[in-house]
Order: structure tokens, then C-alpha cells, then sequence
């Protein structure tokens, strides 16, 4: 008989995120590493290490980052956008935990890793607090909203593929998730691999913001349901609402700052984080 065939399994070939969850629960020390999210973490930079497989985590120098940015907002809620196996929610869930936080919310796209992360979250004992959503991430904002499950962002992490930065930031700048004064959006990776369109946006005035509308083709006065017109499309349950590709809003003012970390090749990534100012 054939074998079926699984167009995607992991994020990488070799899958080495189910090598990762043999790794840990053949660990002769795996009960150590129960509601232990430092021992946990610990473990899954072990795995590269050891194995020599990388892993595309934010890893302990970002992720030491990001804490630090939960520990002065202190946001009840954090959103991130692409979970992997689970390293940043288990990083930042722990840190929104002892700062008194209540939800993280990990969107993933992919169902194995999905899985993956649920175990591992579950052995570093955060349950309760981090709750992964199996959709591409335009779908569960969305849906978010329909449902009232968050009406602002506080913290968010962008950390899953580069060009769906700019596309997110987008439909999140018309669906009213940005609060001035409150929302900070960290985004990785964006010297390596880089997100030169998302990193465009946010340092851009409102002018120039126009003119990068035309040039993405959004001509003046188009068809897209944005806005007020799109929440309300949203929820009352429209299913043919574009969502994936809606043009930005170029009124949004930023403040934005990039943090450069050394890799471990000597070559420099960066995680731009950018604070809503308000609108002119
Ligand atoms: C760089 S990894 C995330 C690493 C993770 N934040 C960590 O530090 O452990 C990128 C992840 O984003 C997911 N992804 C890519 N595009 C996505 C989308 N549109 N919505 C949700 N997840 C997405 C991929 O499947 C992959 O698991």
C-alpha cells in the first residue's frame, strides 16, 4: 500500500520538533522537569545543543528580553503569533504569571507543533494560563474579536513567518485591537531573516504610509471592507470578509525602538518593538 502522503509535518523536514519530545521524555531526570518552565526551557536549548539541530525559539537572550518587557507592563494578556513548540509561550508565560497576568493566548498554524508545544507547556505546568489557537493567525484575530475574547492588545509577540507581519499589523490596525498608551508590539527576527516591509510600515510618517498603500496596489477609495464596516462584518459572522490582505490604516502613530542581539554565528538579529502612540 502507499504511504500517505503529509504535505507538512513540523516546520522542519527532518521533524526534529517530535526528535525534541522523545529528547525530553526520555530524560532520566523528566519528573525534575515538571511545572518547571525554567527546567523545561532548559532542556529544549539542550536539545540543539546536544543534537546540533537548531531550533527557530527566541531562545534565553530574547526571551530574558521580552520577560523583562511583561515585567514593566504587566499586561494581563499577551498574544503571540506563531508558537513553534512552545518555547516563547513557556519564556513569557512564565514571566506573565509572576506578574500577575491571567492569559497567554499562542496562535500556531501548524497542528504539529501545536501539539508539541501542548505537551511541553503542560510539563512546565502552565496550563492554566497559556491556551494555544490552531489557525493561521488573520483567522483567530478575528475570530477573536467575534467573540470578545480580547478587544485590545496589551503585549504582543509577532514571531511567526515575516511577510504575514506587515498583513497582521494591518488588519489589526482596522479591527481596533490597538490602544494608545497601552499596546506594545515586539516583532523578532527582524534583521535576521528580516521583515523589511513590517519594519517600513512602522517607521514610516502617515504620508509615506499612504504612498506604500498605492505602491502595494490598495488604490484610494477600494473596495475593502475596513474598519468599523469590518468589525461589524466580523461579528455578524461573514465568512467572504477578506481578512488576509486588508490595507493598513496610515493614520496610527508609532514609536518604535530595534534591540540587536548577537547570534550565535557573530551575525545580529533584532526585535523591533513598537509602542502605540494614537492617531492623527
Ligand atoms: C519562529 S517560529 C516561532 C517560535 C516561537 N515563538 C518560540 O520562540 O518558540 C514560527 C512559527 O510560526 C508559525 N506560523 C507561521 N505562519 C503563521 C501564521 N500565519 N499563523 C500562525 N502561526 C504561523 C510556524 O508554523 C512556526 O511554528
Amino acid at each position: 500500500m502507499p504511504k500517505p502522503t503529509i504535505e507538512h509535518i513540523g516546520s522542519y523536514d527532518d521533524l526534529r520538533e517530535l526528535h525534541l519530545l522523545h529528547y525530553i521524555y526520555s530524560l532520566p531526570h523528566l519528573s525534575s522537569l515538571r511545572n518547571n518552565p525554567a527546567a523545561v526551557l532548559r532542556e529544549i536549548d539542550n536539545f540543539s545543543q546536544t543534537t546540533g539541530k537548531h531550533l527557530m525559539t527566541v531562545g534565553p537572550k530574547k526571551g530574558a528580553f521580552l520577560a523583562d518587557i511583561i515585567a514593566t507592563r504587566k499586561p494581563t494578556t499577551v498574544v503571540e503569533l506563531g508558537g513553534f513548540v512552545g518555547y516563547s509561550a513557556i519564556y513569557l508565560g512564565d514571566a506573565l504569571r509572576a506578574n500577575g497576568g491571567k492569559r497567554y493566548l499562542s496562535l500556531e498554524l501548524n497542528p504539529v507543533n501545536a501539539a508539541v508545544a501542548n505537551l511541553l507547556i503542560e510539563l512546565a505546568g502552565l496550563r492554566d494560563i497559556v491556551t494555544i489557537h490552531v489557525a493561521a493567525s488573520h483567522k483567530t484575530l478575528a475570530e477573536f474579536v467575534k467573540d470578545n475574547v480580547i478587544d485590545h492588545i496589551e503585549v504582543m509577540l509577532l514571531d511567526h513567518w515575516k511577510d504575514r507581519y506587515l498583513p497582521d499589523l494591518w488588519l489589526m490596525e482596522n479591527l481596533g485591537l490597538l490602544k494608545p498608551g497601552v499596546t506594545v508590539l515586539a516583532a523578532d527576527n527582524c534583521l535576521r531573516p528580516g521583515a523589511p516591509e513590517y519594519l517600513e510600515w512602522v517607521r514610516a510618517t502617515s504620508e509615506e504610509k499612504s504612498a506604500l498603500l498605492k505602491r502595494y496596489g490598495f488604490a484610494a477609495g477600494s473596495k475593502y471592507v475596513k474598519g468599523e464596516e469590518l468589525v461589524k462584518a466580523i461579528k455578524e459572522g461573514k465568512e467572504d470578509v477578506e481578512l488576509e490582505n486588508v490595507p493598513g490604516d496610515p493614520t496610527w502613530v508609532y514609536e518604535r525602538e530595534m534591540t540587536e542581539f548577537e547570534l550565535r554565528d557573530g551575525r545580529h538579529d533584532g526585535i523591533e518593538v513598537v509602542k502605540v502612540v494614537g492617531k492623527e
